[in-house]
């Protein structure tokens, strides 16, 4: 679908997404583009999980998820967080549907490796028709990364790399993945335009680490498809373009001039 703009809003930010922040997403739509929203929600998530005692633990970035680790990160995703965006696009004068991949199979997905993850998917497949209806029908989806798998029932998905495979799958024309850090820092100094290769350099000499790698490495994967641009960018809203688009890291492929 042409326009499609995929922003992941990351749970790092989503107290401080400003009216300014929804507005933007509005100014798009009467533009003629195709916001998608994808969540994430994980300091939400480990509030719930540390309030009914149960413990929580990252492998490489991604959450060991066990059946009650699941149900709390359901409930979060697709209840309070989800609730939160709708109304805040609705407040900028749009449309908006709160969504779970489980709705109508909208995102399945395969288990990664269930010994050491337990019950964490990867998309194998986004059901894009489901979307298009919405978008068509003028509202901008809002989507909660829990995914549909047969075995398993549901499995829980990092929402970065469902926000790349959303914007892979629509044929998306941007990715923008909004957190907490104005992009991608190497010593303290924004990296403006960075390329896949050193990315990858960056993983390995420490520089990018934790939750940034779910997100480099679907910028990476996304930049495989059809995408133009993949940007990093803070959710504060203070580093902006001139036309007030939000300024952050471009990732690029390694072919492409970082000028
Ligand atoms: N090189 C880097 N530049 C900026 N942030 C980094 C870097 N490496 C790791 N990070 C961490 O990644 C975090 C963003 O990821 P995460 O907390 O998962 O956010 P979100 O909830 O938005 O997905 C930053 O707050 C920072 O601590
Ligand atoms: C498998 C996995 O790690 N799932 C994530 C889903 C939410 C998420 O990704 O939230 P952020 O974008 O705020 O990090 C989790 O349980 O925290």
């Amino acid at each position: 679908m042409e326009n499609v703009v995929v922003i992941k809003c990351g749970g790092s930010t989503l107290a401080s997404l400003s009216s300014d922040f929804f507005e933007g997403i509005a100014a798009m739509k009467q533009k003629g583009k195709h916001p998608i929203i994808v969540h994430g929600g994980g300091p939400a998530i480990n509030q719930m999980l540390d309030e009914e005692k149960v413990e929580t633990e990252f492998v490489d970035g991604l959450r060991k998820t066990t059946p009650e680790v699941l149900k709390a990160a359901e409930k979060v995703l697709t209840g309070h967080v989800s609730d939160g965006l709708v109304s805040c696009l609705q407040q900028a004068g749009v449309k908006a549907i709160g969504l779970s991949g489980v709705d109508e199979h909208l995102l399945e997905a395969v288990s990664v490796d269930i010994e050491k993850l337990g019950l964490v998917g990867d998309i194998e497949q986004v059901n894009t028709k489901i979307l298009k209806r919405y978008i068509e029908a003028d509202f901008i989806p809002v989507i909660a990364p829990i995914a549909v798998n047969q075995t398993y029932g549901k499995l829980n998905v990092n929402a970065d790399s469902a926000a790349s495979a959303v914007a892979k799958a629509m044929k998306a024309a941007e990715l923008m993945f909004v957190t907490d850090v104005d992009g991608i820092l190497c010593e303290g100094q924004l990296e403006e335009n960075i390329t896949v290769t050193t990315i990858e350099s960056f993983i390995e000499n420490g520089v990018i680490y934790g939750g940034m790698i779910p997100k480099v490495n679907a910028a990476k994967n996304s930049l495989t498809g059809q995408i133009e641009k993949v940007t990093i960018a803070n959710g504060n809203g203070k580093n902006k373009n001139k036309d007030g688009t939000l300024k952050g890291t471009s990732i690029v492929k390694d072919t492409a001039s970082t000028f």
